[in-house]
């Protein structure tokens, strides 16, 4: 890659229908990049359709950024016309998607890109989804977990399964279905050799791929979710939000399903007005409780596959705070029978919880600052967690900063803000949370 400035080009895709197998191009300078995808041969199609095409292209647009990312010149030509939902879909997984990776390398927020592509005419809209029943994209932690249970007729999906995964799947008894996903190896070489690396929207690309996955089984809708708190930054940097989960808010989402509908496919988060307290009130009332992984240092390429042993590693940002949202609900005894261990025993974490509410939160899946704030102040006020030695250190705090935002974990209960979830689904959604487990005293 000699030039630096070189525009990313989105080139060639295509999909096998024979095999399943799917191979998406991308040139940067000299060099080609291909990611490719292994679909189950049970879904595919005997011909092309139109609708398959454009999302073989959503797919295409958004897997670029992994690629894109090495050298994030701001120019990016499309090789196919797309539609202008598309194009919408492919600037906020670039742009905003990809803003902790600008914050983190230092490039100019907000992340701007010029892009040089045809828009074509939208294709009129397909009469109606597919009659497969609704596709349920499964991440192994409490979010889809919730989403099994309150859809039991879905069929889950796993891209790149992993063990935590077919465990709750399987316990939920929903049929699984997976995608093997291939980074280009090369991308690993150019980033050894310097290129730049970050986070990428992986649930932009997740959709996307679930969305193919619908076309092709007659899947509809495609049920994702992704929970309210993913709509707060994660920090800001001169002004300009930078949010870790911003392929999971409520924004991103609309611009998604505006793509998807295109094909026919109907895509919402069916957890978007709920705070985390809200699923993890419903999902602790589960026995499945007992087989959800949200820690993601499980789910990295290395474990992807399942060859690793996956465990929560009760250090992690994701792992903390998870405890700290179930700590509101279970008992020491049942938290630690869940998680294998208890972090708010251990002094040496204390940091690692006040965190949760700071200015800069950490880059990762947490919940918003009043949310954990209000937790850890309201484990301070419970015999059952009251004395131990992280809630000892930071129930003051928490308190302090719970009061000046008016948090209560009572308060975080109801569901609030907007939501794309279809009317169907809004009564077993509140059922479950009905059922949920009150707050431990
Ligand atoms: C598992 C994880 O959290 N990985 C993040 C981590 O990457 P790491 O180097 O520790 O391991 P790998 O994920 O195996 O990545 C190896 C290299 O490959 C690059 N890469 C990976 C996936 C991909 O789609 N494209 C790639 O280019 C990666 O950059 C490495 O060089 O740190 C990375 C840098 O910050 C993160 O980008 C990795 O995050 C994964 C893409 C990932 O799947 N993360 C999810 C667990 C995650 O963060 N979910 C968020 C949703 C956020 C969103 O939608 O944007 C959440 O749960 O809130
Ligand atoms: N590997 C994956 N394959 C398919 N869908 C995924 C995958 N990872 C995440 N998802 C989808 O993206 C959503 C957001 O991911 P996230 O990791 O926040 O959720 P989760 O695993 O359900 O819960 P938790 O926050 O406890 O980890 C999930 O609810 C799920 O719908």
């Amino acid at each position: 890659m000699t030039d630096p400035t070189a525009p990313f080009e989105i080139t060639d895709r295509t999909l096998d229908l024979a095999t399943g197998e799917a191979a998406f191009s991308y040139r940067l300078g000299d060099d080609e990049f291909t990611e490719r995808l292994t679909l189950d041969p049970a879904l595919l199609p005997a011909a092309p359709s139109a609708e398959l095409d454009a999302a073989l292209d959503l797919v295409h647009l958004v897997m670029g950024t992994s690629y894109y990312k090495l050298r994030a010149s701001g120019r990016v030509v499309v090789r196919r016309p797309i539609t202008k939902a598309q194009l919408a879909v492919a600037e906020a997984a670039y742009g905003p998607g990809l803003g902790e990776f600008a914050a983190v390398n230092r490039l100019p927020l907000p992340h701007v890109v010029r892009w040089d592509v045809e828009v074509r005419d939208a294709p009129a809209l397909p009469a109606s989804g597919g009659t497969a029943g609704p596709l349920l994209p499964v991440g192994g932690g409490k979010d889809s977990a919730l989403a099994l249970v309150v859809l039991p007729d879905g069929t889950a999906l796993a891209v790149n399964p992993t063990d935590a995964q077919r465990d709750v799947a399987g316990a939920a008894g929903a049929p699984l279905l997976g995608v093997r996903r291939r980074l280009d190896p090369l991308l690993h070489r150019r980033t050894a050799e310097g290129g730049r690396n970050g986070h990428v929207p992986v649930t932009a690309i997740n959709s996307a791929i679930s969305t193919l996955v619908a076309v092709l089984g007659g899947f509809d809708p495609v049920v994702f979710a992704n929970e309210r708190s993913a709509d707060e930054e994660t920090l800001s940097v001169g002004g300009v939000p930078v949010n870790h989960q911003y392929s999971k808010s409520y924004e991103f989402e609309r611009l998604f399903a505006a793509g998807a509908a295109e094909v026919g496919v109907g895509y919402f988060s069916l957890t978007r007005q709920l705070s985390e307290l809200a699923t993890v009130a419903a999902v602790a009332a589960l026995p499945l409780r007992e087989h959800i992984l949200s820690c993601n240092r499980s789910y990295t390429q290395r474990h992807m596959g399942g060859e690793a042993t996956q465990r929560w590693c009760l250090h992690c940002d994701k792992c903390l705070f998870t405890f700290l949202m179930f700590a509101v609900f279970l008992t020491p005894a049942e938290a630690e029978r869940m998680f294998g261990g208890n972090p708010l025993d251990d002094p040496a974490l204390v940091d690692g919880f006040r965190v949760l509410w700071a200015t800069d939160k950490p880059f990762d899946c947490v919940g918003e600052r009043a949310e954990s704030a209000a937790a850890m102040a309201f484990l301070a006020g419970t015999r059952a967690w009251g004395d131990r030695p992280v809630v000892r250190a930071l129930g003051e705090e928490a308190a302090a900063f719970a009061a000046a935002t008016g948090s209560t974990v009572a308060g975080f209960l109801p569901p609030r803000g907007g939501h794309a979830v279809p009317e169907r689904y809004l009564a077993p959604l509140q059922q479950a949370l009905a059922a949920g487990r009150p707050p431990v005293e």
